[in-house]
């Protein structure tokens, strides 16, 4: 049995659900574990003076819990895919998928090493401002919470992860859907065949 986990990272409203979902319909036996389902509860995420709730750094999510689910897929992914209806199965092929997304993924040591490829969406501050305006949170973004914390954390934390990890396919999340999933697609074939040789 293989198994490969893909980190699927980058900016928020990147796409980074949108690629996994695709992903998943045509890799077998993939799985996704996204980020987004860890975050801490809202009373105990930090907020600075200005008010604004400090969503976007690795102290406002459960990491260790992200961890042991992912803990849980390496000790068997398929019992790990069986009762979850949104894991595609195949029969017959023993290479199991592991598709990590999420916003901070490559920011947290322990997460980074242990994947086998990593892609980053990334797009303009303008693009990110528009998508992220018509995306409802809960709680729901303040008025200001975009300049005053969601893009300046994205700089930082981008800075930080550029220091720390180098084997990073940057991706412009601004392509259409379908080349950016043609192009995923057809570099993790590349490494699977490469493993063959
Ligand atoms: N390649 C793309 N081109 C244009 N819009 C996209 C693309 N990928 C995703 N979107 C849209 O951008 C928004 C954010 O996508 P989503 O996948 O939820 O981003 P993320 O998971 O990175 O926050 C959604 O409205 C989605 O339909
Ligand atoms: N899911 C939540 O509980 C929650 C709450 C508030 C903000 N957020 C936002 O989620 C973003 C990260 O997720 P995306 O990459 O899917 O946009 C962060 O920028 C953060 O501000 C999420």
């Amino acid at each position: 049995m293989k198994r490969f986990i893909i980190g699927i990272g980058g900016v928020t409203n990147g796409g980074k659900s949108t690629l996994s979902r695709s992903l998943q319909g045509i890799l077998p036996n993939s799985c996704i574990i996204s980020q987004d389902s860890f975050f801490k509860d809202d009373s105990v995420v930090l907020t600075d003076s200005r008010g604004f709730k400090q969503y976007d750094t690795l102290d406002a999510l459960h990491m260790d819990r992200m961890m042991s689910e992912i803990c849980s897929w390496q000790q068997d992914p398929q019992d790990f895919m069986l009762p979850k209806a949104k894991c595609f199965t195949s029969e017959g092929t023993k290479v199991f998928f592991l598709i990590v997304e999420g916003f901070l993924i490559f920011n947290y040591g322990p997460l980074n090493m242990l994947f086998d490829k990593r892609y980053f969406l990334q797009i303009p501050y303008e693009t990110c401002k528009l998508r992220r305006s018509s995306r409802v949170y809960m709680p729901q973004d303040p008025i200001g919470y975009f300049d005053g914390h969601v893009w300046p954390m994205y700089l930082k934390n981008r800075k930080k992860m550029e220091d720390m990890v180098h084997d990073i396919v940057f991706l412009d999340g601004t392509q259409k859907r379908e080349v950016l999933l043609t192009t995923v697609y057809k570099d993790i074939q590349l490494m699977l065949e490469s493993l063959q040789n």
